[in-house]
C-alpha cells in the first residue's frame, strides 16, 4: 500500500529544554536528518509543527495542527496529518524517534494491507503507537476522540481494528535493533544517549 511519512514536530518538549526537532544530529537539525531518510521511499511526507517551521522542500508539506484541535497531543497531529494525506495510509513518526526505520515502515504498511485500521509495533510489552502505520478510514474516529477530549493515542486505538506486531513477527530485527528503531529521546542524558551512538556507527 502507498503511504505518506507523517512526522510529528509539535508539542512542548518541555522535558528537553529545547525544541527536539531543531537539535542538531549529524551536523542538521534532526527534523531535516528524518526528511532525508523518508524522502523517496514514501509517497509524500507530511510535517505537523506549531512553530512556524518553515521547510523548502517542494516534497514536504509542513503545515501546524488543525487550529481546533491545536495543541491537543500526538493525537492532534496524526488527525491533521490523515486529513491532509493524499495517500490512503500514513507511518506516523514521531520526531524523537532519530533512528525510526524505513525498512520498518515499509513493513508496517505491507501488514497494514492485509486490512486492518493500524498497525502497531510492540516491544518488551510496551506498545509504541508513535512509530506506526494507520489508515485513513479511522479518521472519524480520531475525530471523534478528540472532540470528547479524549487525547490518548492508546484509547483511540483500543476503538480501531489495530494491529499488535510482536517482536518475533518482525522480519529482519531483533529486540536489540527494535529497542533503537523504537527509542524516543525525552532528555539531555536521551540526546547524548543518541549521540554515543550515531557516533559509534548507525545501527540500522
Ligand atoms: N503535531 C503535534 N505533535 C505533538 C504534539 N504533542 C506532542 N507531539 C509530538 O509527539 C511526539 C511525542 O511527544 P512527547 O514527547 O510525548 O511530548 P513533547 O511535548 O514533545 O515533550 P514533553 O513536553 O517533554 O512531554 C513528539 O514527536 C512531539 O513532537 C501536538 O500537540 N501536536
Amino acid at each position: 500500500m502507498k503511504w505518506s511519512a507523517l512526522l510529528l514536530a509539535g508539542g512542548q518538549s518541555s522535558r528537553m529544554g529545547q525544541k527536539k526537532h531543531m537539535m542538531q544530529l549529524e551536523g542538521r537539525p534532526m527534523i531535516d536528518r528524518q526528511i532525508d531518510r523518508f524522502a523517496n521511499h514514501c509517497e509524500e511526507i507530511l510535517v505537523v509543527a506549531n512553530d512556524g517551521l518553515e521547510i523548502s522542500d517542494e516534497h514536504v508539506k509542513v503545515m501546524p495542527d488543525i487550529e481546533r484541535f491545536k495543541g491537543d497531543g500526538p493525537l492532534a497531529g496524526l488527525y491533521t496529518g490523515l486529513k491532509n494525506s493524499r495517500s490512503d495510509a500514513v507511518c506516523l513518526i514521531a520526531c524523537d524517534m532519530p533512528f525510526a526505520s524505513v525498512k520498518m515502515a515499509s513493513w508496517l504498511s505491507e501488514v497494514l494491507d492485509e486490512g486492518y485500521d493500524a498497525v502497531i509495533p510492540r516491544l518488551k510489552g510496551r506498545s509504541h503507537p508513535l512509530f506506526a502505520c494507520y489508515h485513513k478510514r479511522i479518521l472519524p474516529i480520531v475525530e471523534e476522540q478528540l472532540i470528547l477530549g479524549k487525547r490518548k493515542m492508546q484509547d483511540m486505538i483500543d476503538r480501531i481494528a489495530a494491529r499488535e506486531v510482536q517482536e518475533s513477527e518482525a522480519p529482519e530485527w531483533d529486540a536489540e535493533k527494535l529497542e533503537w528503531i523504537l527509542f524516543n529521546m525525552n532528555t539531555p542524558e536521551d540526546y547524548e544517549t543518541v549521540r554515543r551512538k550515531i557516533e559509534e556507527g548507525d545501527i540500522l
